[in-house]
């Protein structure tokens, strides 16, 4: 078998492979044409961030049987294409944590002392020991937004630093943070108490922009602002425009919306208090070590034993096990995205209770794939179907699973209830036929709806209009409604609608969709 590895990463990912009696060509820098001529060849491919795998790329894999991914983020992949060809996709998340942590404590000490500046000023002949005055970090606030993986290493580092440090992330329990040494504080509390902020999120759904003029305001004039994780999850423009106007000191990027990043896409790069780096977070030996062996070994696994490990679009199971409770693996992971999606506040328990004939198989890779499913929406490509139950655990989630051989009016049910620091959801759903899963009920709603892709949710008054006037926004904006779904709560007054749409729903049409008279609420899903 063979495997192209067509971005730069360590020589022992080649090694691992070579070992493994796969034959391996290492090609980098390939044109998308010059690859689309020569992935044909191989059964597997292995890259990091410069390929990009795209469906038409997949469409001429005519043996590829697994892509690995050197690192965590899987943009640069086109996952549904793949798993339509049957292709699995893995990644490898826990590699590069610690060099990417050091990266911004490196970028806050190169911000406080002007490190990169003053190199640049000394570059060009000068000395200006005036111009370069620095602050100590010793007693000072960093704010941690999003205290996950890198987040707690980050701090880690800050105390060692003898800095406080104080965390925003509303998916993580207090005392999960409270063990860290770190105080758990609001969006707007981090923002106005911290010297430093540094950013350690994906990019969702929830995140992108989410650092913008509000936050920039918020913040200390003499504060400084660092971002390595993903571009998108800061605004750019309005970070420019924070530090023109003065509302921050500086700020740092190694991620950016744009990459390649240069003056002519991100105007912050001819800022004197602005430093940069071109997405360096995961670049040490030691990182590249990390993950090149770990995902040359998960692909030498899958290629010669058929093994899958770290995979985000396939379940680490047996094909055996795979034809019993495959449909019941989708519902699964379509529930898990559910809930978090209508959830609010931090996760702390989960139910999962198995009714009728469902209750007599192996149901653990069902539990595996709703906690996939749970976490995606928050965590992305750093959540698979290996490591969710682990996620679960290191975040203090208890997850109870139970059985009855009894249910009431599916011959196969699947109930979960989500309890959160604010509230809880009880979700339920069935496979009809083969596989066919569906949303049998949501909280006190009965419905049955399938639900997949983007979506809108919305809570409303039983009173004739409603849909109306909610197809007629929909149209004028565009959006096509391919299936909708009336869920009715028995003796009230209140209903669900829930309409599958081709296209997601933007935040400013949700805002219109809410004003709508006899409407409570509007939630835009989308649903794996
Ligand atoms: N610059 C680089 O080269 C580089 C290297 C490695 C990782 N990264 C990126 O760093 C980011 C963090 O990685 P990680 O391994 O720590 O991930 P992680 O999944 O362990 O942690 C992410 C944390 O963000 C939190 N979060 C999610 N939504 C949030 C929101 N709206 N507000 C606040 N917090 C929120 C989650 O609860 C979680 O605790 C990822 O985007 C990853 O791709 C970048
Ligand atoms: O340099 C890289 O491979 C990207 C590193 C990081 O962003 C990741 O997604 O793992």
């Amino acid at each position: 078998m063979k495997v192209l590895i067509s971005d730069s990463m360590s020589p022992l990912g080649e090694k691992i492979l070579t070992d493994a009696g796969l034959e391996v060509d290492v090609k980098t820098g390939l044109t998308p044409d010059e690859l689309k001529e020569v992935i044909g060849e191989y059964d597997g491919l292995v890259v990091r961030s410069a390929t990009k795998a795209t469906a038409e790329i997949i469409d001429a894999a005519e043996n590829l049987k697994v892509i690995g991914r050197a690192g965590i983020g899987l943009d640069n992949v086109d996952i549904p294409a793949a798993s339509q060809k049957g292709i699995v996709v893995m990644n490898a998340p826990d590699g590069n944590a610690t060099t990417a942590a050091e990266h911004a404590i490196g970028m806050m000490m190169s911000l406080s002392r002007n490190i990169p500046q003053a190199t640049a000023s000394m570059k060009e002949g000068k000395w200006e020991k005036k111009s370069f005055m620095g602050r100590e970090l010793t007693g000072k606030t960093l704010g941690i937004f999003g205290i996950g993986r890198i987040g707690a290493i980050a701090a880690n580092r800050a105390q060692g630093l003898k800095m406080k440090v104080i965390a925003y992330d509303p998916h993580m329990p207090k005392e999960m943070v409270d063990k860290l040494g770190v105080e758990l504080v609001s969006v707007e509390e981090l923002a106005k108490r911290a010297d430093y902020i540094t950013v350690h999120v994906p990019l969702t759904k929830e995140t992108a922009n989410a650092l913008s003029t509000e936050f920039f305001t918020n913040m200390k004039k003499d504060a400084m602002f660092i971002d390595c994780a993903r571009g998108g999850v800061c605004d750019e423009e309005a970070l420019y425009k924070a530090l023109v106007d003065g509302e921050i000191a500086g700020a740092a990027l190694d991620v950016f919306a744009q990459e390649p990043t240069t003056k002519e896409n991100c105007p912050l790069l001819g800022l004197k208090n602005f430093i940069c780096t071109p997405h360096l977070g995961a670049s040490t030996t030691e990182a590249q070590e990390n993950v090149a062996t770990a995902i040359a070994a998960q692909v030498a696994e899958y290629l010669t034993k058929g093994v899958v490990v770290n995979a985000v679009n396939v379940p680490s199971v047996s094909d055996d096990v795979l034809a019993q409770v495959g449909p019941y693996i989708n519902l699964g992971e379509m529930l898990g995205s559910l809930h978090m999606q209508i959830a609010k506040g931090g996760v702390e328990e989960v139910s999962i209770e198995y009714s009728g004939e469902l209750a007599e198989l192996n149901t653990s890779p069902v539990t595996v794939a709703f906690l996939k499913g749970l976490f995606t929406p928050i965590l992305k490509d750093a959540v698979n179907y290996v490591n969710a139950p682990v996620i679960a655990r290191d975040r203090g989630i208890r997850v109870i699973e139970s059985r009855s051989d009894s249910s009431s009016d599916f011959v196969n049910v699947l109930r979960i209830k989500v309890v959160t620091n604010e509230g809880e959801n009880v979700l339920v759903g069935t496979v009809f036929g083969k596989n066919e899963p569906r949303l049998v009920r949501l909280n006190t709603f009965r419905l049955e709806a399938q639900a997949a892709g983007p979506m809108l949710l919305v809570y409303n008054n039983d009173v004739p209009g409603v849909i109306g006037a909610l197809g007629t926004i929909l149209g004028k904006n565009g959006v096509n409604i391919s299936r909708m779904t009336v869920g009715r709560e028995d003796a009230s007054s209140q209903n669900i609608i829930l309409c599958s749409t081709d296209s997601v729903i933007s935040k400013e049409l949700l805002e219109e969709v809410k004003q709508l008279d006899n409407i409570d609420d509007a939630l835009a899903l989308e649903l794996v």
